[in-house]
Formats: C-alpha cells, structure tokens, sequence
C-alpha cells in the first residue's frame, strides 16, 4: 500500500526547453497552450515568430522556461545561414528540445534536415512531439508516431518521449509539460513566478498590435509593417481601484499608398485594429489600457539599416 504523502526531500526542477520544427508545425500555439496566456504569436502564415518568446509553466515541483526559436530553414542566403547559427546555439544551450510534427502533414525532407540537425546535438534530451492530433484519424497518427520514431533509429538516436497532442482541442497538453520536466536539471525556480515571459513588455505589445493590423490585410501588406510603442505610462491621479495605462504606439508602413488600407474607409479600420489589440493587451497586462495608435510612413523601412534600428530589428 502507499499513501501519497507532501514529500519534504521533493525535488524542484527548473530549466529551458524549446520546440523546434517546420514552420507553422504549431510551436507557437503549443507554447501559448502550456503557458496558458498568449505569449507567442500565431498565425496561419509561416515565419511569423520574429522574436525568441518564452513562456513559463510554474508548478509547485517545476519551472518549465519556454524559448521559441524561429525555424531553421535550408539556407540560401546569408541571413539565412546566420539565422540557422542562431537556432543551432539556441538548442545546444536548452536543457531539452521537443521537435513538432504536424499529424496532418507527411513527415518530408524538412523534418529530416531539421531532425539530421538535432541529430548532431547529442547531449540534449530529445521528445517528438505531434501536434494537431484534431486534424486526423488515429490510424494516421499511428503511422506518423511510427514515421517519427524510425527517423530517429535512421540517424541514430531516440526520442526520450513521443508524445501526441493537440493545443487547439486541449488534448494531453499537460502531458507534454509531465514528460518535459523530469529532463529538466534540479534546480530551485529560475524566474520569479508571476512571469510569463521575459520578453519585454512593450515588445509583446507592439507585437499584438501588429499582428492586429495585419489581419485581413496580409495580401496587400505582407511585410511592410512595423509597430513601434513609443510610451507605456499609468494615467496619473486615477482612483486606486481605476487605474488606466495609456500607451502611444506607432504603426509604420512603407509607403504613403499604404495608409489607406491601414485606416480603412473614415478611420473604421484603424478603430477595429484598436480595440482589437487593446483587449488583448488588458488581457496580457492585467489593466485597463487607453491605447492611441498613430499611422506613421518610414519610406522603405525594410532597406534602411537606420530605420531598421529604430524599428528594434
Ligand atoms: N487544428 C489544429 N490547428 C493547430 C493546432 N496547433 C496549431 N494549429 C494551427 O496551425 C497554424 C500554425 O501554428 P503556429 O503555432 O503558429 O505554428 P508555428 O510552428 O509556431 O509557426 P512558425 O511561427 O511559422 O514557425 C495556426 O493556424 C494554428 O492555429 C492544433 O492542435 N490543432
């Protein structure tokens, strides 16, 4: 018989992991499912993770660190190579690395060369993880654990865990975390709890909005906005009970033929963009927010080293 008793001599783990895997895998959306607040940013367009995000899963015997890196490409360019050191340094310094698999999509030559690379990786522990288990019958997602684990044994290694999840539908999602964090060192906490992320604040909020102002209009302006957040300051002599953020943001387009489609037909869109990402920041913050968006044109921004640095690239 055993009884379950507080066990005072418990270890505390603490440590870094990160997901890896093609872009739109579902890493984002995973790490905002554990974390349980949005902290990464997702959409259905690839490559939209600019920033290395953590997010932290505090439990009474853990602290689970999230690092999103951006995906790690075939790299034909310069940038792309120096991209690919940077996620490379990113999973030699994790304490584990999960590596997703969509279950809807047949495990192709970009999992490989992403699962050849952690191959190289040796001393970091290794879980599969496929996400999106929604999207299929359990007869495919048999076959692709099976897929997933024989790619392992071909390049020599095995997965510590492989596990199935789906973030969206809420399924195993803890289970993840449960297998995570026994491969985590011991360690007392690393963050103080509370913390999400250690992304800076006004960074996420510039995000949110961006990705706000990008809905809908991506066709037209893929890439050509920036969101700067010039000031982030608590509204004085407000009633303890009352308090209100006001933050002044600046949305940056290319050119001046853009700033329609931005504001929309008598500002209507603009309006929408902003009470759109307000409510997503008072959600992030935990405050109420005034938030005042101006539309700004930074001619040729992405060209312009200058610019760029202003922009926080
Ligand atoms: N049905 C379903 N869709 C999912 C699930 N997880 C993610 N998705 C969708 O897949 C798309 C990509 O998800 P992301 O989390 O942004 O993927 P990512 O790997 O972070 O993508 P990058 O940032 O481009 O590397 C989004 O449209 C998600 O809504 C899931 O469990 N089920």
């Amino acid at each position: 018989m055993s009884a379950r008793v507080e066990d005072p001599e418990a270890v505390h783990r603490a440590g870094f992991a990160c997901f890896v895997g093609r872009p739109n895998a579902g890493k984002s959306t995973l790490t905002n499912a554990l974390v349980g607040q949005k902290v990464a940013i997702t959409s259905n367009r690839p490559q939209t993770t600019r920033h290395t995000v953590r997010g932290i899963v505090h439990r009474p015997d853990a602290q689970l660190v999230l690092v999103d890196t951006p995906g790690l490409h075939k790299p034909r360019t310069l940038l792309g190579e120096r991209l690919n050191d940077v996620v490379r340094t990113t999973w030699a310094e994790v304490d584990v690395i999960g590596f997703c698999l969509p279950a809807n999509e047949k495990l192709g030559p970009g999992d490989r060369y992403i699962v050849k690379e952690l191959a190289e990786i040796r001393k970091t522990p290794k879980i599969a993880v496929i996400t999106k288990t929604d999207l299929v019958d359990s007869k495919t997602l048999a076959e692709q654990l099976i897929a997933v684990d024989r790619l392992a044994q071909e390049l020599g290694f095995e997965w510590q865990q492989i596990v199935p999840v789906s973030a969206v539908g809420g399924k195993q999602v803890e289970l993840v975390a449960d297998l995570l964090v026994p491969l985590l060192p011991e360690s007392p906490p690393l963050y103080p709890e509370g913390d999400l992320t250690d992304e800076p604040e006004q960074v996420m909020v510039a995000e949110l909005i961006r990705e706000a102002a990008l809905e809908g209009v991506r066709d037209e302006l893929p890439h050509s906005i920036a969101v700067v957040v010039e000031e982030m300051l608590p509204r004085e002599n407000r009633p303890a009970d009352k308090p209100l953020l006001d933050i002044h943001a600046n949305v940056y387009i290319e050119r001046p033929s853009q700033k329609g489609i931005i504001i929309g037909p008598k500002g209507s869109r603009l309006k929408e963009v902003g009470t759109k990402s307000r409510r997503q920041i008072e959600a992030l913050l935990g405050t109420p927010v005034f938030l005042d968006l101006h539309v700004k044109v930074a001619k040729d921004w992405q060209r312009d080293p200058k610019q760029l640095r202003k922009l926080g690239f």
